[in-house]
């Protein structure tokens, strides 16, 4: 990474970010909000900038923390009109319109402007869509600039996680990193305390990301366990569905809380069966996105579960969604068991695995919610945890 950033004419020392209070208020913070006033910094010594691809409403909190932090970040979307009505009123015109964007955000739809001097990119597409999108503007993306990923999920075509699409349609030996972690969009934006963890193979380019993100409500950790921050952040949205239908059932927080930890175990087999590390399954992307997810309000896919439990199917809830929104743990939850079966050996991986077939099952209208909570519920007696037998 160093090479690399050499060749962007940046210094090869490391990142050297000067720490003072922040001057500038937080774009629409509550008074009851938190803040953990822990640091804030000026931007990096050098030049850069930063491209975000994606104008959800995740693409738009990261693109507001790093413009918090001094640097030009340019937000690429698809409709002219949106770019113009952000560049204008300096927010989204219909994704958290009620809050401003940094003025440093400015948004293009134009692939080329919004690339050809990027020094990191921010990739904030859902998962489904990244392939197609990343393939329609990859001539553009110049070589050797790294990709931060912080989309969440399995592709449902190929089976894979963000760091292989990634590595598929922008080659090998480009740098990735991902980010993962409780962090709902609007409470970025609204600047309330956020912690959130970076995971990259090269540390290096881990920290340079933290140090670049990092400031007073956000706080950024770094690991170099990517495959464990992946599973985590795929899992949790199947469990958050759950855990929303749990509660479309009128079922009470015993079950939910039974159903969230049985999750979180099926998640950590998941997690070391290919290789991740049990610490980064109990930390920010696996268990911690867990909560925030399944018990905090904010949810899409929490909210997806209720109304299945309430009686909608997938499809129509999916109609309803009509495309603007993502619950990404919907298709996840299909790839997720084709992948299980697909990579695990055993025998009987339903048993294993019986929250993540159970979910799949009842997303794909082959069983009912309350049929589907039954079945996990009536399972044989055994010990809690299956390593306890080593
Ligand atoms: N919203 C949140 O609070 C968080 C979201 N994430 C992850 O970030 C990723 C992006 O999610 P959001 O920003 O929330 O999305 P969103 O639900 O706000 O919006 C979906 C976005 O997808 C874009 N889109 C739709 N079809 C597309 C296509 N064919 N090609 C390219 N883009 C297309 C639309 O422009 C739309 O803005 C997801 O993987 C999500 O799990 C992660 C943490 C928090
Ligand atoms: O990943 C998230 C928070 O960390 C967002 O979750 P939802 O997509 O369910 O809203």
């Amino acid at each position: 990474f160093s090479q690399q950033r050499r060749q962007r004419n940046a210094p090869s020392n490391r990142l050297q970010i000067q720490q003072h209070q922040r001057t500038s208020s937080p774009t629409t913070h509550s008074s009851t909000s938190l803040s953990l006033n822990l640091k804030s910094s000026s931007p990096p010594p050098y030049p850069v900038r930063v491209t975000v691809l994606g104008g959800g409403n995740f693409g738009l909190a990261l693109a507001s923390v790093v413009a918090k932090k001094g640097v030009p970040t340019t937000l690429l979307v698809r409709s002219e009109d949106v770019a113009s009505h952000i560049n204008e009123n300096h927010r989204h015109p219909t994704k958290m319109s009620d809050i401003a964007l940094p003025r440093l955000v400015r948004a293009t739809s134009n692939t080329k402007e919004a690339l050809n001097d990027a020094t990191y990119i921010i990739h904030a597409v859902p998962v489904q869509y990244t392939r197609s999108f990343l393939e329609s503007i990859k001539e553009e993306i110049p070589p050797n600039v790294p990709v931060l990923s912080a989309s969440k999920g399995i592709e449902t075509s190929s089976l894979g996680f963000m760091a292989d699409i990634l590595k598929e349609c922008l080659g090998e030996d480009r740098s990735y990193a991902f980010l993962s972690g409780p962090s709902f969009a609007r409470e970025i934006c609204e600047g309330v305390a956020t912690a959130v963890v970076i995971a990259c193979e090269d540390l290096m380019l881990a920290d340079d990301l933290a140090e670049l993100m990092s400031q007073e409500d956000f706080l950024v950790f770094t690991t170099k366990d990517v495959i464990g921050v992946e599973v985590g952040g795929a899992v949790k949205n199947v469990i958050a569905i759950a855990a929303g239908m749990c509660e479309g059932l009128g079922l009470g927080t015993n079950a939910m809380s039974g159903l969230v930890t049985r999750g979180c175990g099926e998640m950590r087999r998941l997690g070391i069966y290919l290789g991740g590390r049990p610490s980064t399954i109990s930390g920010l992307s696996g268990v911690g996105d867990t909560f925030g997810t399944c018990f905090g309000p904010l949810s899409r896919n929490r909210r997806f579960g209720y109304r299945l439990g309430k009686g909608e199917t997938a499809e129509e809830i999916k109609a309803s969604m009509g495309g603007s929104e993502v619950a990404e743990g919907v298709d996840t939850s299909i790839a997720l068991v084709k992948m299980i079966k697909e990579k695990c050996k055993g025998y009987r991986l339903d048993l294993k695995y019986p929250i993540l077939f159970g979910m799949a099952e009842i997303i794909e209208g082959r069983m009912k919610p309350m049929e589907g909570m039954q079945k996990i519920m009536n399972f044989p007696v055994r010990m809690e945890n299956y390593d306890e037998r080593f």
